[in-house]
C-alpha cells in the first residue's frame, strides 16, 4: 500500500477539469476527471495500491494499445467478440485481467484468442478460470469496464480500485501464470502478442505461449495444471486415447465388433479441430476416421462448413455430398468446442438428417444411467455405499421431444438460460451432471464424490471377480470421467465418447438417431432498435418486458398443435432470436414468422415502445 504524502487531496467523487501531466508518456492536456480513490499529486496521479514502477509500466504499455473509437464491448456468453481489426486494445486489457485473476486465485489462468464459429475476419478473447471453466461471472463487470475504459489513465484507475477491492497486491511479490493460446485465425498471432503485453503489464505476470490449440484443450490444460498434474498437449492426447481404449476394452460386444460400421467422416470446419484430430487419430488404433475440411486445404474457416452451419442450415457442409449417403458424419465448430453428427439421407438432395447436441446428451445419459443401474445392483459385491445423483441440464433451445424422452427415461431434467457458464454451473450441482446445448456444446461432469468413490469401488470389485459386470461398469464410468473434458464441452473428447458408446451398444447412427423423432423447429433472428429492451424469465422462456408481447406470443402459440415459441436477446449478436416448434415444419415456420413480426411491431424501427 502506497503512503500518501500528497499536499493536495480531493474528496472521492469530486469532479474537476484541470490541466494535468500524468507522466512523461502523457501530453499535458486539459481533462475532465472524477477523483475516486486515487489522488492528484502536483499534477501527477498517485494510486493507493500501485507503486511507481507498476504505474509507469501500465501507463507506458497501455498507451501502445489505444481503445477503438465508438465501439462498446461486452463480455458476453463467450467473452469479447468483434471484427478482429478493433480488438487489439481489448485483448491487451484482457491480458491484464488474466494476470490479476491469477494473482487473486494463486493459480494458473488461461487466455484464449478465438471467435469460435463466427466468420474468419472476426476474433475474440476469453478467460479460462483456475478451475478450467469460464471466468467467474463476478468479474464480468470488471472485464466490461476494463475493455471500455476510454483512456490509459481511466484504465489504470480501474485496475487500482479493483485491486484494492479484491485485495490483490500489485507489488510484484507474487507471479501470475497465464497459459495463452489461439485458434487458426490469421489475426490470432498479432492479438496473442497484445495479450502477452497485457500480461507483462502487471509486474510478475508471465505468459506461457501454448501456440495453436482448440479452446477445450486450453481449458483442460489450465484445470489439470492447477491440479498439479502434467498438462501438455501430449498429456491431453494420452488421456483421451487411453481412456477411449479402456472403454473399448470393456465392451460387451467384442465378438460382434466386426459387423459394426467403423466408417466415420469428420468435418473440421477448416479450423483447429481438424488439425488436432489428425494428431489424435495417430494414437487411436481401431477407429477409422476420414477428416475433411481439416484446415490444411483452401477452404475458409466456418464458411459453409462446421457444426454451427450444419446445425442451423441443416444442409451438407462443403466437400460432403452424394458419396456420403448413409455414412456416419460429424462436424466440429471453428474452435472445436461443439460437436454434432449427421447423415446424408439421399443422393438427390443436400438436406441432412441432423443428430444434434440433444441426441448426444441422450446417448450419454442412457449409457451413464445404465452403468449406474448395474452398480446399484452390486450391493452384494461391495460394502461402499454409492448413490450418486444424476442430473441432465438443457436450455430452452433443446428440442421438446428430447426433453420428453429424457424424462420418460426417469431422468431429472432442469433448464438454465442459454450460455455454457449457466449450464456448467447447474450440472456441477449433481454427482454426475450431463449438460448440452442443442448446438452441440456440452460435457459430463463428475463430482469429487464420484471421483473419490469410483476408484475404491472398482478395486473392491476387482477383488471379487474381474468378470463381474459391475466391475466393468465401475471401470467404464472411471474411463468416461477421464475421457470427457471436465472443464468445458470438447468436440474431440465428445466424439470419442460417442464412438465408444455406439460400439458398446452396437448401434448404427440410424438406430441412435431414432431414439426419438425431433419436433420440427425454426430459428429466426430479428434486428431491433435495442435488444436490451427484452427481458426474460423462467430460463428465458417468458418475456417480462416489454409489456404485452408475451400475451401476444401466447395467442400465436395457441393456434398450433404442440406449439412452443420463445424470444430472447442474443448474447453474441445484436439481434433478438425467435425459436418455434410445432407438429409440422410448415407450422413451426409459420409460428416463428408470426412471432418475428410481433417482435418487429413491438421493438423494430417503426415501433414506439
Ligand atoms: C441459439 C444458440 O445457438 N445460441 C448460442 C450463441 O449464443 P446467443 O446468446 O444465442 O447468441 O452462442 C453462444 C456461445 O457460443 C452459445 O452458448 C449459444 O448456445
Ligand atoms: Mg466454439
Amino acid at each position: 500500500m502506497q503512503l500518501f504524502r500528497s499536499p493536495l487531496f480531493f474528496p472521492v467523487g469530486f469532479k474537476a477539469s484541470v490541466p494535468i501531466n500524468l507522466s512523461q508518456n502523457f501530453q499535458r492536456t486539459s481533462l475532465s476527471i472524477t477523483i475516486n480513490s486515487s489522488l492528484l499529486l502536483f499534477g501527477r496521479v498517485k494510486f493507493k495500491d500501485m507503486n511507481e514502477k507498476q504505474l509507469d509500466l501500465l501507463l507506458r504499455e497501455s498507451d501502445r494499445f489505444p481503445p477503438p473509437k465508438g465501439v462498446r464491448l461486452s463480455y458476453g456468453t463467450a467473452g469479447f467478440r468483434e471484427d478482429a481489426s478493433v480488438l487489439l486494445s481489448t485483448v491487451y486489457r484482457v491480458g491484464i485481467l488474466a494476470a490479476l485473476r491469477s494473482l487473486k486465485t494463486g493459480g494458473v489462468i488461461g487466455l484464449m484468442i478465438t471467435a469460435s464459429h463466427n466468420k474468419v475476419s472476426d476474433n475474440g478473447v476469453k478467460v479460462a478460470d483456475s478451475s478450467g471453466g469460464m471466468l467467474t461471472q463476478e468479474w464480468e463487470p470488471f472485464a466490461n469496464a476494463l475493455a471500455n475504459a476510454p483512456s490509459s489513465k481511466d484504465l489504470v484507475r480501474l485496475i487500482d480500485e479493483f485491486a484494492e477491492k479484491e485485495n490483490i497486491l500489485l507489488d510484484g511479490s507474487k507471479s501470475a501464470q497465464i497459459l495463452v493460446a489461439r485458434d487458426t485465425r490469421p489475426s490470432g498471432e498479432v492479438l496473442l502478442d497484445a495479450a502477452k503485453h497485457g500480461i507483462g503489464s502487471i509486474i510478475g505476470g508471465v505468459a506461457h505461449d501454448m501456440g495453436i490449440l482448440t479452446t477445450p484443450q486450453l481449458h483442460w490444460m489450465v484445470r489439470v495444471q492447477n491440479q498439479g498434474s502434467k498438462a501438455s498437449e501430449l498429456d491431453y492426447f494420452y488421456e483421451l486415447s487411453n481412456s477411449f481404449r479402456c472403454l473399448l476394452n470393456s465392451n460387451p460386444n467384442n465378438s460382434k465388433l466386426n459387423d459394426w460400421d467403423n466408417q466415420l467422416v469428420v468435418d473440421g470446419a477448416n479450423g483447429v479441430g481438424g488439425l488436432k484430430l489428425e494428431l489424435l487419430k495417430e494414437m487411436l488404433n481401431g477407429l477409422a476416421i476420414e477428416i475433411r475440411n481439416s484446415g490444411k486445404g483452401k477452404g475458409v474457416l466456418n464458411e459453409g462448413v462446421g457444426a454451427d452451419f450444419v446445425q442451423k442450415e441443416k444442409i451438407v457442409p462443403c466437400s460432403f455430398g452424394s458419396q456420403d449417403v448413409g455414412i456416419r458424419c460429424a462436424s466440429f465448430d471453428g474452435d472445436a468446442d461443439r460437436l454434432v453428427y449427421f447423415t446424408v439421407p439421399s443422393e438427390s438432395s443436400n438436406k441432412i438428417n441432423l443428430v444434434d447436441g440433444d441426441k448426444i446428451l441422450s446417448l450419454f445419459a442412457i449409457f451413464v444411467k445404465e452403468q449406474l443401474t448395474i452398480l446399484e445392483a452390486r450391493s452384494k459385491d461391495t460394502k461402499i455405499d454409492f448413490q450418486p445423483r444424476l442430473g441432465v441440464v438443457q436450455t430452452a433451445y433443446a428440442n421438446g421431444a428430447s426433453t420428453r424422452y429424457l424424462k420418460e427415461l426417469g431422468l431429472e431434467v432442469v433448464f438454465t438460460p442459454t450460455g455454457v457458464k449457466y449450464l456448467h454451473e447447474k450440472a456441477a450441482e449433481y454427482d454426475i451432471g450431463i449438460y448440452f446445448e442443442a448446438n452441440g456444446h456440452g460435457t459430463v461432469l463428475f463430482s469429487d464424490y464420484c471421483s473419490t468413490l469410483l476408484q475404491p469401488i472398482y478395486w473392491e470389485l476387482s477383488d471379487a471377480s474381474e468378470d463381474l459386470e459391475s466391475h466393468k461398469a465401475a471401470l467404464r464410468l472411471l474411463a468416461v470421467s477421464k475421457l470427457i473434458n471436465q472443464a468445458v464441452g470438447d468436440a474431440l473428447s465428445g466424439l470419442l465418447l460417442v464412438e465408444a458408446i455406439l460400439r458398446h451398444k452396437n448401434w448404427s447412427i440410424h438406430e441412435w438417431s431414432e431414439l426419438y423423432q425431433d419436433l420440427p423447429s425454426r430459428q429466426l433472428k430479428v434486428k431491433v432498435v435495442d435488444r436490451t429492451a427484452v427481458e426474460t424469465t423462467n430460463a428465458e422462456t417468458e418475456v417480462v418486458k416489454p409489456p404485452g408481447i408475451q400475451e401476444a406470443i401466447n395467442l400465436e402459440i395457441a393456434k398450433y398443435p404442440q406449439g412452443r415459441c420463445f424470444i430472447r436477446p442474443s448474447g453474441t449478436e445484436d439481434v433478438i432470436r425467435v425459436y418455434a416448434e410445432a407438429s409440422t415444419q410448415e407450422a413451426a415456420d409459420d409460428l416463428a414468422t408470426s412471432v418475428a413480426k410481433l417482435v418487429d411491431q413491438f421493438l423494430g424501427a417503426g415501433s414506439s415502445k
